[in-house]
Formats: structure tokens, sequence, C-alpha cells
């Protein structure tokens, strides 16, 4: 069999802040998933262009984020994820990765509520849902809140930043974990396609 050399994955982050605190996560995904190998595609979704929709429709994976609003995503992530119907119809997302994050001001904030959400839209486009595949962080008498991880979510990632603090206090350990699941999806992604190039080389 000859050999197969997997293509550089193009990531696509797709996100929506309305402060600026899940944007910084964004980018953290974004330098995570570049370190990794990616070409990467920073989309606000709020602002999203012609261009940038053409990316989503040919990337290898998505990455979602949103910031938890009275307990689930954004309305501007809400609005993006309408403006999806004609795709979610025709099935142009099916078999991308997908992968999401959220922060929130409280610890817990009900951000579980965003992470399922993106999940099932992600589910709804017939992507493959990657989770965080971290342990949990901070859970433990010699844990630190400065562990990866340190909210404890599997789905995906989940950050907590002050109501009242700036992007500066976006928490490191939050953006460390952030890094990690560009890194992730992107390892996924590069599997994923290689495998995928392989099987079509392969005759039967
Ligand atoms: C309309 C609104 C609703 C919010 N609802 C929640 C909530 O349900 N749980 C929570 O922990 N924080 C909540 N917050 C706080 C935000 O999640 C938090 O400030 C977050 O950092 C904002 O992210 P952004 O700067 O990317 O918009 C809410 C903030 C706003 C403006």
């Amino acid at each position: 069999m000859s050999q197969v050399v997997a293509p550089q994955p193009r990531v696509v982050v797709a996100f929506h802040s309305g402060y600026g605190h899940t944007a910084v996560l964004a980018e953290a995904v974004q330098r995570g998933a570049e370190k990794a190998g990616a070409h990467v595609t920073f989309v606000a979704v709020d602002a999203i262009t012609d261009e940038q929709w053409h990316e989503l429709d040919t990337a290898d994976a998505v990455i979602f984020g949103a910031p938890t609003y009275m307990g689930g995503a954004s309305a501007g992530f809400h609005a993006f994820a309408e403006a999806t119907s004609g795709r979610y119809l025709n099935g142009t997302w099916a078999d991308k990765i997908a992968a999401g994050f959220t922060n929130s001001a409280s610890k817990s904030g009900d951000k579980l509520n965003t992470l399922n959400f993106l999940a099932a839209f992600a589910a709804q486009h017939h992507m493959i849902w990657v989770g965080l595949g971290l342990a949990p962080g901070w859970n433990a008498l010699q844990a630190s809140e400065n562990d990866l991880n340190r909210l404890g979510f599997w789905v995906g990632a989940g950050a907590q930043t002050p109501q009242d603090g700036g992007i500066e206090t976006v928490h490191e350990a939050d953006i460390a974990t952030a890094e990690h699941l560009g890194a992730r999806v992107t390892a996924q992604a590069a599997a994923l396609t290689a495998g995928r190039a392989a099987l079509a080389e392969v005759t039967v």
C-alpha cells in the first residue's frame, strides 16, 4: 500500500462573546490547535462573513464556544445556530469533528447546559463530538485551583471568570484547559483525515 500523507487539519473556532471573556478562551483554543499543527480560522459568529461560512463548510473540525447567559448558550450563539438550519437540512457539516467550550461567572453557573447544548447542536449536524479528554482537577485534598480542568468537566471545556473582572482575569488554568481542547481536537482531526485518506487508497 502506498504511503498516505495526511493533509494539515483545518479547524474553525466558532464562538460568541458579549464582553470578551469567552474570546480569550477562543484565542487559547486557537493557540492550542495551531501548536498541534492545525490551520485555524477564528470566527466571531455575530460578525460572520461569507468567506468564514465557507471555511466552516470545508473544515475538518469545528470548535464551538459560547458564554453561559441565563443558564444556557448566549442569544448571539443561538442566532448563529439557527442560521445553520439550511446546512442541517443538507448535511453540510456531517462527519466533521466538533467540540465545545463555555465560560460563566459562577463556578457552576449552570454552564453544563451550554456544553450539552453545543453537543446536541453538533449531533443535529451529524458531527462527531470530541470531549475534553482530561481528568477532573481541583477535586482532592492535594489538588489546586491551578489544575487543568479545574472545574471538572468531561463534555467540553468549562471556564469561570468573575462577573466584575476584565478579560485579564480569565483564569490561567482555564486558558491552559482551552489550549488543551484545541490540541486534542487537532490530533483527532488529523487521525480522522489520515484514516479516511488511507481508506480511500484501499482496494477491495
Ligand atoms: C445576560 C447574562 C446572563 C448571564 N447568565 C449567567 C448564568 O446563567 N450563569 C453564570 O454563571 N453567569 C452568567 N452570566 C455571566 C457571564 O457568563 C460571564 O460574565 C461571562 O464571563 C461572560 O462572557 P463574555 O465576556 O464572553 O460575554 C451572565 C451574564 C449576562 C450578561
